[in-house]
């Protein structure tokens, strides 16, 4: 179901003084999507995301769901549209005192399910999250993750056509985190849900995300192709997140002499980096060390990332160097902080 935010503005009132949270916000999300929005604490992702199912309501703008303005939507009309609309939490949210069938039979009963598929549904919802064996069980006795995935169970369990997803996997642990993107990856494939998912975790974000929204200060700061924010980031807040992901260590106490040169290379595709740096040891009277090299990959695409010191004449660097930058997709020339730590490219 397209979504569609229309300048939206969203102001708290707080003992007189007024807090502008989200500042003319306008995104358009695709049916069938996983949307990202990333950005850091107190940026406004979960006010704007709030803002999808009218939990929190706009000072200002339009929300558009599914070709409807809901923005004025109240009772009955806007319970209606919340049904398509399921969110999960980063706290889960679920009934400590209810066991993991119940919680899910609940929201089936709310929405007047008859009490014969009932069974039926939890078993099938339990099944997609793989917790066949927990129906009985009481959330206090389920790890995180499981929690999460009940809490998934929960918000598909009346067939909603948008999923919200409110840092949904900040409080797990990596595997957790893991587990939670493959289901929500295989739901998103076997059903056309469009998910629109919260988080500060950008490893998360280059893993999950079809595009991605960038938040800064209330503002959306910049939209892409998750590939594209990772390799290509326009705007500074968006450099400054990606380049965390992306960051390779300097070996430690690595301290660069004269007639040396620390280049790091980022190259695109399956490309193998061995056939170049061959070429450029033989063709240029430069030597080529190989510091350090990695292989990060976004929504499933590989960005080689590779750290190079180039000993030689001046002269000959400077034509190693421009060769390899025909060659590649990113170069950048880096100094060696005094006691290794991170890039400074
Ligand atoms: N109900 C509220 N009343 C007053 N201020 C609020 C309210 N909800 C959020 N804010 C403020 O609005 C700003 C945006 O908050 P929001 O929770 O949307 O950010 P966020 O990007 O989701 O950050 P976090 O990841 O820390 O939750 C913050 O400065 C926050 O303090």
């Amino acid at each position: 179901m397209v979504i569609v935010l229309d300048k939206v503005n969203v102001i708290f009132k707080q003992k007189g003084r007024k807090m502008h949270a989200v500042k003319e916000a306008s995104i358009s999300i695709n049916k069938g999507e996983i949307f990202g929005i990333v950005g850091p604490s107190g940026a406004g992702k979960s006010t704007l995301v709030r803002v999808i199912n009218l939990l929190q309501p706009p000072a200002s703008g339009r929300v558009i769901v599914g070709g409807q303005d809901i923005t004025r939507f109240k009772g009955t009309a806007l319970r209606k549209v919340r049904l398509k609309i399921g969110m999960i939490f980063q706290h889960f949210n679920l009934i400590s005192g209810a066991t993991v069938y119940d919680n899910i039979a609940f929201a089936l009963k709310a929405n007047n399910c008859p009490e014969p598929k009932i069974r039926e549904r939890v078993l099938e919802l339990l099944t997609q999250v793989n917790l066949a064996d927990k129906e009985q069980v009481y959330p206090a006795n389920l790890s995180g993750g499981q929690k999460q995935r009940v809490a998934i169970a929960r918000a598909l369990a009346n067939d909603p056509e948008i999923l919200l997803c409110d840092e949904a996997t900040s409080a797990l642990d990596l595997e957790n985190t893991e587990e939670i993107i493959r289901i929500l990856r295989r739901i998103n494939r076997e059903n056309p849900i469009t998910i629109v998912f919260i988080t500060h975790e950008m490893d998360v974000a280059r893993k999950l995300f079809d595009r991605i929204a960038v938040m800064a200060d209330g503002e959306i700061v910049e939209v892409g192709d998750t590939y594209r924010v990772f390799t290509e980031p326009e705007h500074p807040m968006t450099q400054s997140l990606v380049s965390r992901v992306l960051n390779i260590e300097i070996p430690e106490h690595l301290q660069l002499k004269d007639q040396e040169e620390m280049l790091k290379i980022t190259y695109t595709g399956e490309r193998a980096y061995e056939p170049l740096i061959s070429k450029v040891s033989k063709e240029f009277d430069v030597l080529v060390d190989i510091l350090h090299g990695k292989i990060e990959y976004i929504q499933g695409k590989p960005l080689g990332i590779l750290l190079i010191k180039l000993s030689g004449d001046a002269a000959e660097i400077a034509k190693a160097r421009d060769y390899i930058a025909g060659q590649v997709f990113k170069i950048e020339r880096l100094s060696a902080a005094i006691e290794g730590g991170e890039l400074n490219g």
